[in-house]
């Protein structure tokens, strides 16, 4: 053995039984748009050959925007979101007929699973997509999973298939979540630039500190660039999951447990349940503001936030709706599932003892926070946050430029 990075094998990627592998719309189109079937059947090949080796795939695709140009004689991704929802409608249909097909060559079947992130931060919601995905993984099928971008409007503007595939690595409880790429790693600046250096593994956030992340790609049908699939990463490896970032070209050597690519090391352990997708996948219905002391005695103490702790309610949540709390001074303490509708909550106190929100349905916002800005959407829409979503202060140079 040298001793170099790429020749050691990865003993994290080696012991996984189950991964989650997602794959960008930039790995699944040809240079002229439409699918790329030859692609497609390469990384299926791959995929194919790690279940028959007893490793539980979970595939999360993206492509159905892609997918859906060409049979609607789009050029290019429209800027609109009505046509981009009406290309993934289309194209969602021809990406999964895609994948059965081309799983059907392995004897294999495969399940479409479609997941709107906010959905899935409510716990019954979260415990119904989990057991679906649980089942069909037990019955020998293949999750191929996507947003559901007719619905999920937001999502096709703001969201992003990384951020997902993170979530749903921490749905089904993966050991291993595997980003492909048109890119064979993380580098430090963008990689067409000349001497730019891949990143063979990140162990933490100081390693991201001289990092410049673009926020889109070459190809121009794939969303967020390197943002957000290092914010995925984040996420992952915050929850216990390690990730490795490469090509689509060497998905085989990423899953034999070779030094391809970037690895990023867990940092973290596992959070409770749906809480993780509280955090990052929901979107507040509302906001309740706190007194000093509930604000502290319900962030730190655990203790539930009762009626007689709420000074004020901003929105029209309903019981089950993800809420901000607030300090006194506005500011974002931690995020929770209402026990109550906005309306059962009196504006004058005194309060009857009623629970607003129960401790395990409540996670603490890590200051310090700041809504970040996300990737200009090549739709054109307004570089804005995406309403609510707020992530731990990046590094400067992992947060885009407006
Ligand atoms: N620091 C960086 N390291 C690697 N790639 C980067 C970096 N900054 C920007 N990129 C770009 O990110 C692109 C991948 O993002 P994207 O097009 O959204 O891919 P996908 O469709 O696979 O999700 C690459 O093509 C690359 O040009
Ligand atoms: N749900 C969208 C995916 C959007 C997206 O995140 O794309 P990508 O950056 O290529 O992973 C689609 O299927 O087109």
């Amino acid at each position: 053995m040298t001793g170099r990075t790429e020749d050691v094998l990865r003993a994290d990627v080696l012991t996984a039984r189950r991964i989650v592998v997602k794959v960008g719309s930039s790995s699944l189109t040809t240079a002229v748009g439409g699918l790329d079937s030859d692609r497609v059947d390469a990384l299926v090949d791959v995929l194919a050959r790690a279940r028959a080796a007893g490793t539980e795939i979970v595939l999360v695709s993206s492509g159905a925007i892609a997918a859906g140009l060409a049979p609607l004689g789009l050029a290019e991704r429209p800027r609109d979101l009505a046509r981009q929802q009406a290309a993934a409608c289309v194209g969602q249909g021809l990406l999964v007929a895609r994948y059965t097909a081309s799983f059907a060559r392995h004897g294999l079947r495969v399940g479409q699973v479609l997941l709107t992130a906010d959905d899935v931060g409510r716990r019954t919601q979260y415990r119904n997509a989990h057991r679906a995905l649980s089942q069909v993984l037990a019955m020998g099928a293949v999750p191929v999973v996507n947003e559901n971008d007719t619905v999920a409007t937001a999502e096709i503007r703001f969201g992003d298939n990384d951020r997902l595939a993170a979530l749903v690595a921490h749905l089904v409880r993966a050991d291993l979540l595997v980003l492909l790429s048109d890119v064979d790693g993380l580098y430090d600046g963008d990689p067409g630039r000349p001497g730019a250096r891949r990143l063979a593994e990140v162990r933490g956030p100081g390693d991201l500190r001289d990092v410049e992340l673009g926020s889109a790609g070459l190809a121009g049908v794939g969303t967020g660039g390197m943002v957000t699939k290092v914010e995925a990463a984040r996420i992952a490896t915050d929850a216990g999951i390690p990730v490795v970032l490469t090509a689509a070209r060497h998905a085989a050597d990423a899953l034999a447990g070779r030094g391809t690519g970037t690895l990023f090391h867990r940092t973290g352990e596992r959070a409770a349940d749906h809480l993780l997708w509280l955090e990052h996948a929901s979107t507040p219905r509302g906001a309740v503001r706190l007194t000093a002391d509930a604000a502290r005695a319900v962030v730190q103490d655990n203790r539930p936030l009762l009626a007689a702790d709420v000074t004020g309610v901003e929105g029209h949540f309903a019981a089950g709706d993800p809420v901000e709390l607030l300090d006194e001074d506005g500011r974002v303490v931690a995020r929770g599932l209402a026990g109550v509708d906005a309306r059962e909550l009196p504006r004058t106190r005194p309060s009857p003892p009623r629970e607003v929100v129960h401790p395990d349905d409540l996670v603490p916002v890590a200051g310090p926070t700041r809504a970040v800005e996300r990737p200009v959407p090549r739709d054109g829409t307004p570089a804005r946050g995406r309403t609510g979503v707020r992530i731990r202060v990046l590094p400067a140079s992992a947060v885009p430029g407006p």
